[in-house]
């Protein structure tokens, strides 16, 4: 699992180890860690950067600290170090340790304190590696000048660079939106992002995960003081435990049933793909329920499934249902009433969403993509749109799963997943060939799937702040986006091969446990 911190608590945690070490003891690790990343870069590059210099990009906080004491390291090593002084007040003990080992120290702020462009642009020029340490956890809001101005002129001059340097983030890229993961104006954009004690959420969250580029995570040693996180990410491992494999006393009823309510005549591929996605991830059965002429194509390419209703422990409803059918919207929210009222989980996907009531469970799962989501908040008073969603998705998907009581899962290139218990997880494992049409339906599947053979540990009350259920529907976006890349191989990918490659998914996942 991979834990995200929100920049208070790490502050938090970092307060007892700094009375306990020496002065500049956390700096200095933090800054041999970038010198680390920095080196690691210039050896990758090879002979493409020999003679560049690294340039440091200093602000006046404790991240300026960092970059300048890492800049002392690398000047030791014998490489030619230059630091941008973008403040007034630098770190004082780094500036002098950077100073005595060899750092050569420019100020790029005028008389007046606003960059100096032209100058900025010759040292920018000359570098192969720029090191940004102009804010870290400590920056509030959007960049404000003249960081700002420092952060748009050298975006300017990297868009202009035959050869673009390679940028390593102190802590964050600065500009970022480290909670919230979103973008509240210029952004130093960073190939490396060396972070100090564990992630943040804006490293794991679009659009801001982003411009963070690779994430290294750095022991500072806080560990023992960090409480709940923010958000986390599931690693395969994780997953791994999630997933029951079948054993030796299981038959189809213990395995899990799932109730299966989707497609419709203008959309029969839905259920389809739906039913591939929940086959495909291993349950006991699933029961199908919708048109006949439906049911007869869902039967061509998957005999197996069963027609007509019974006891089942999980549904997924509304994949390729179109809400203004009178007859199917009557029978999706009839079953999840009745899913609601005995305390069956559920996922609710495409056509579902706009016929969920008011107020849901803690087990049942919304999964919307940004548009779906925006519609379904301002079905509840709130007047939001999908550039709104897109710009601060952990925000929507946190106000939706409180507005709701369901657990949220919005898909996106990065999914992210929050559950009304504030539990919030986010997966970044697809490729964007993901992005063609029927792959959530196979989404809906392979959640319905985990939920329902997971469905004793979810029934009538037994996940009441919605954090296991959601971990389920992480994973399904684990299981999902694995087997999207998989099945493209770097290529297109129709939602079915996303489907079929889910089992070889599945077994790799269960090898690795
Ligand atoms: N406290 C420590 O000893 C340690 C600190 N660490 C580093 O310290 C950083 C946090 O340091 P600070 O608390 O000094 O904060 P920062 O260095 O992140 O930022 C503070 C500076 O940015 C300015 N600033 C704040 N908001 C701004 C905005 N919106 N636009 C422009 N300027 C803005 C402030 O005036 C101040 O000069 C971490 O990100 C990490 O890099 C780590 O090295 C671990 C150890
Ligand atoms: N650019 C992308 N990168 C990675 N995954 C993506 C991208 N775009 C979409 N996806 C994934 O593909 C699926 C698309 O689901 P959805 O929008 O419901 O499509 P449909 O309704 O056609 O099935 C989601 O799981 C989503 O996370
Ligand atoms: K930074």
């Amino acid at each position: 699992m991979i834990r995200a911190y929100e920049a208070e608590a790490v502050r938090a945690a970092e307060a007892p180890l700094l009375a306990s070490t020496a002065t500049d003891e956390l700096m200095k690790q933090a800054a041999f860690a970038v010198a680390t990343e920095v080196l690691r870069e210039l050896r990758r590059l090879g002979a493409r950067r020999s003679g560049s210099t690294v340039l440091l990009l200093v602000g006046g906080g404790n991240n300026g600290g960092d970059a300048l004491y890492a800049g002392g390291y690398l000047a030791r090593r014998g490489l030619q170090v230059v630091a941008a002084l973008c403040t007034d007040r630098p770190h004082e003990r780094a500036l002098a340790a950077a100073r005595s080992a060899g750092v050569h120290v420019r100020e790029v702020l005028d008389d007046a304190g606003r960059p100096r462009r032209e100058e900025l642009a010759v040292l920018a020029d000359r570098a192969g590696v720029w090191v940004d340490g102009l804010t870290g956890i400590g920056a509030r809001g959007g960049l404000r000048e003249p960081l700002a101005g420092v952060v748009a002129a050298l975006e300017d001059r990297r868009a202009a660079m035959p050869d673009e340097p390679t940028v390593v983030a102190v802590d964050v890229p600065s500009g970022l939106g480290t909670d919230d993961g979103t973008v509240p104006g210029p952004v130093l954009r960073a190939d490396v992002t060396v972070t100090m004690g564990a992630a943040k959420p804006g490293l794991l969250v679009r659009p801001a995960e982003a411009l963070a580029g690779r994430v290294v995570v750095v022991d500072i040693g806080l560990g023992p003081h960090l409480g709940e996180p923010a958000l986390s990410r599931l690693t395969a491992a994780d997953v791994a435990d999630l997933l029951p494999a079948p054993v030796a006393t299981d038959h189809k009823y213990t395995r899990g049933v799932l109730g299966l309510v989707a497609g419709s005549t203008t959309y029969p591929g839905a259920a389809v793909l739906a039913a591939a996605g929940a086959l495909r991830t291993g349950l006991g059965m699933v029961r199908y329920l919708g048109p006949d002429a439906v049911t007869r194509l869902v039967h061509e390419r998957f005999p197996e499934v069963v027609v007509g209703s019974g006891r089942v422990q999980a549904w997924a409803l509304g994949s390729g249902i179109d809400p203004a059918d009178d007859a199917r919207a009557e029978e999706v929210r009839d079953t999840l009433q009745r899913a609601l009222d005995d305390g069956v989980p559920a996922v609710l996907d495409a056509g579902a969403l706009s016929l969920a009531p008011d107020r849901l469970a803690p087990t049942t799962v919304l999964a919307p993509h940004a548009g779906e989501l925006a519609r379904l908040l301002s079905a509840r008073g709130e007047d939001t749109d999908r550039a709104d969603v897109e710009a601060a998705p952990l925000a929507f998907a946190r106000r939706a799963a409180a507005r709701t009581g369901a657990v949220v899962l919005l898909k996106g290139p990065t999914t992210v997943v929050a559950a009304p218990g504030g539990t919030v997880l986010s997966q970044a494992d697809g490729t964007p060939w993901l992005a063609t049409a029927g792959t959530g339906d196979v989404l809906a599947g392979i959640l319905g799937a985990l939920l329902a053979v997971r469905g004793e540990d979810l029934a009538a009350g037994r996940d009441p702040d919605g954090a296991l259920t959601a971990e389920l529907a992480a994973a399904a976006a684990l299981v999902h986006g694995r087997a999207g890349a998989r099945a493209a191989g770097g290529g297109p990918v129709t939602a079915l091969q996303v489907a079929d490659a889910v089992p070889g998914v599945v077994a790799a996942l269960l090898a690795d446990r």
